[in-house]
């Protein structure tokens, strides 16, 4: 499913954060969202869940408008795992998991053996099984940061938006996070939109960048193009080497200064 962004801007407290951004995800397609601390990328990504009202210019996913959505008929729509998600303590991993599929669950009705089933397997995709019985409130910084995104993958959206998913990862789950998109998004054509501050995993997953820069688009397209050291250094204030990696795709690496020792 199509995901179009037009001529957005959004204020927050009477402040813009927004300001004529555009930007077309086409379904199947993976688009990361990079740019600056506070330069607007959850507020974008907020936008397109229909949590944020713009104050001009259109989102639509499929078609429709996120926020005039019934939030149920939403949640079947785009599955959203923030950067920072209240997490109940004393609840179960299971039962988290399982909230992704409130969607599917008849009010006051219960879930049903497939809903279960579905979170099961999510748990397994992500080498969680074993802690389906820990309260969230005993886990690690990397496990609750996976087992936010199985409550998202048990949404089976066809839209799915992760806020920077790996910033607690060691660098073996990263991989196996990214990979795991990565295949939902070519087997069940899954349209990916993700906030990302590791701009190697950025170019190396997405089919496309939009760099953000004080809430402008400020460069959009494949991550070759948009992955310059000259944008990084404009944009982020870094000293960065840019070369293409072994599958052509660029690497980012920092350039240390070379100070006396
Ligand atoms: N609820 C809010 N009310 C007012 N201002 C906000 C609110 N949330 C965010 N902002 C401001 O909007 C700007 C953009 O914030 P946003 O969280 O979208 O940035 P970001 O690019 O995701 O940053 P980061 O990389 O640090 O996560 C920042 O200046 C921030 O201070």
């Amino acid at each position: 499913m199509t995901v179009t962004v037009r001529g957005l801007d959004v204020d927050l407290e009477g402040r813009p954060v927004l300001r004529d951004v555009s930007l077309e995800a086409p379904a199947g397609t993976w688009t990361a969202v990079i740019g600056p601390n506070g330069a607007g990328k959850s507020t974008l990504l907020r936008a397109i869940l229909g949590l944020r009202r713009p104050r001009r210019g259109t989102v639509s996913v499929a078609g429709a408008d996120p926020w005039a959505l019934p939030p149920r008929r939403r949640a079947r729509l785009v599955a959203y795992a923030p950067q920072n998600p209240n997490l109940p303590p004393g609840m179960t991993v299971f039962d988290y998991t399982l909230l992704g599929r409130s969607p599917y669950i008849p009010h006051l009705g219960r879930e049903s053996a497939r809903d279960r089933a579905v979170a099961t397997e999510v748990l397994e995709r992500l080498d969680l099984v074993g802690l389906a019985a820990r309260p969230l409130d005993r886990l690690s910084g990397g496990e609750r940061q996976r087992v936010v995104l199985a409550r998202a993958l048990a949404q089976q959206a066809p839209v799915l938006v992760l806020d920077e998913p790996t910033t607690a990862l060691d660098i073996g789950h990263q991989q196996q996070v990214m990979e795991l998109v990565d295949r939902l998004r070519r087997d069940d054509g899954l349209t990916v939109l993700t906030t990302i501050h590791d701009l190697t995993l950025a170019g190396q997953y997405a089919d496309a960048l939009v760099l953000l820069s004080r809430g402008r688009v400020a460069a959009s397209g494949p991550p070759g193009e948009v992955l310059t050291g000259e944008a990084v250094g404009a944009h982020f204030g870094a000293r960065v080497h840019v070369a293409p990696g072994p599958d052509g795709r660029p690497v980012v690496s920092l350039e240390r200064s070379c100070g006396p020792r």
